[in-house]
């Protein structure tokens, strides 16, 4: 193995790199939700596929009165052409006829017996969804890369599609160790409660991965390299055993494991034990130190990459903003969260490695290089900006 502690930003760009996209697959829409297109997005119709009314009311052709022929419900055919002077009733989605000029809603119609006139000035043109305005077919709606939202998948499926060629939402095991945790109730002398649990289904599936189980450990190097041979998931997340300590084996155990030290610390506050290895099987494994504010830091810093490397996209863009009155350290990235108002990223108080009370309230963890004048933002969960 070998490493070095390395950048904030070069980790983070290598942590992307080394996640090849995972093998496509084929979804439907709904269930596509949160992966990545690996096709572009076709419309296999056109959008309307035919002219349709957007009113409950009376197509029409010409000028008034027009004599009333029939009427067409949403899921009918249109029925013959109109001709001028004449109306069909219509509901807002059903075909209008051919040779339509536009519909005269309920609301303006003056209806006689057999015939209707329009109460103010003629629909010339209005109210009727043309064949095609929104996409022709095989028009091309969405790129390579794309994450399906629900939105995207709706646009799927109303052009015609059954199945979308995707990326996968990669899978993401988690090892949580430390003999001192607790995962209910009140601790009691010497021990903590969970707080990294918690929060990683959550931070997994806001960043496009599929949680795949957390398993607690004992701090036993033998436990540890166990879970990681059995570890299910392309990605392993494991907590709490980054450090330098007699407890903290992650790193031998990769090392017995045979695995490719990718990232062995990182130059930023907090959060620097962090680390990114390669198992032999392909499997990737951050680790995230065991402070809690530090475990985010790491999650964000080359989890969040690594999850975007896998789905084929691109690592999610920086915001930016001004942040006068953040701290800056020389020769390390500072990640500070904060709340950001009116393009000034303010600090939050109770930031330390180890407390959450901040982050908890923050918008975003500002990203505060050596030497920058404008700070970088990590849009936080549930953040604001
Ligand atoms: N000799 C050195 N000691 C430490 C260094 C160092 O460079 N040399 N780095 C410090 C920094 S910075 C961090 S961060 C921590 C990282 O430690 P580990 O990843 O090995 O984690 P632990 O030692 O087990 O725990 C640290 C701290 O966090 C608490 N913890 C752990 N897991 C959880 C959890 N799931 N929920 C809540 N709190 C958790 C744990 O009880 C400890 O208080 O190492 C420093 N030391
Ligand atoms: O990563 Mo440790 O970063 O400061 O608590």
């Amino acid at each position: 193995m070998d490493g070095g502690t390395v950048d904030w930003n070069e980790a983070r760009a290598l942590a992307h790199s080394v996640a090849e996209p995972l093998a496509p697959d084929r979804l439907d829409p709904a269930a596509a939700v949160g992966t990545t297109l690996a096709r572009p997005l076709l419309a296999l119709i056109d959008l309307p596929s035919f002219d349709r009314s957007a009113m409950d009311g009376y197509a029409v052709r010409g000028t008034p009165p027009w004599t009333i022929r029939g009427r067409v419900d949403a899921g009918q055919t249109a029925g013959p052409a109109l001709r001028p002077g004449e109306a069909r009733e219509v509901a807002t989605g059903a075909p209008v006829p051919e040779g339509t000029d536009g519909v005269l809603p309920y609301e303006q119609a003056l209806r006689h017996e057999q015939s209707v006139t329009a109460a103010g000035i003629a629909p010339l043109g209005r109210h009727v969804r043309r064949a095609g305005e929104e996409c022709r077919r095989g028009e091309q709606l969405a790129p390579v890369g794309t994450r399906v939202t629900p939105q995207l998948a709706a646009l799927a499926a109303a052009v015609g599609n059954d199945l979308l060629e995707v990326h996968p939402r990669p899978l993401v095991g988690a090892l949580l160790t430390g003999d001192e945790l607790c995962s209910r109730g009140l601790p009691g002398p010497g021990a903590v409660r969970d707080a990294i649990g918690p929060m990683l289904p959550g931070l997994i599936g806001w960043a496009g991965g599929q949680p795949a189980g957390l398993t607690r450990l004992p701090d036993s190097e033998r436990a540890l390299a166990v879970a990681l041979e059995a570890g299910s998931g392309q990605v392993l997340l494991v907590s709490g055993s980054s450090s330098a300590g007699p407890a903290d084996h992650l790193r031998p155990c990769l090392e017995r494991l045979g695995a490719e030290l990718l990232v062995d610390g990182v130059a930023c506050r907090p959060g620097h034990p962090q680390s990114l290895a390669r198992l032999p099987d392909g499997t990737l494994v951050v680790g995230l130190p065991g402070n809690p504010l530090a475990a985010l830091v790491a999650f964000l810093t080359l989890a969040v990459p690594v999850l975007a490397g896998l789905r084929g996209a691109a690592p999610p863009p920086l915001g930016t903003a001004h942040g006068p009155r953040l701290p800056r350290r020389p020769g390390v990235t500072t990640l500070i969260p904060v709340r950001v108002r009116a393009g000034v990223a303010e600090p939050v108080t109770h930031v330390g490695s180890a407390m959450l009370r901040g982050v908890a309230g923050a918008d975003a963890i500002a990203v505060v290089g050596p030497g920058e004048s404008l700070v970088r933002l990590i849009a936080l969960p549930g953040g604001g900006c």
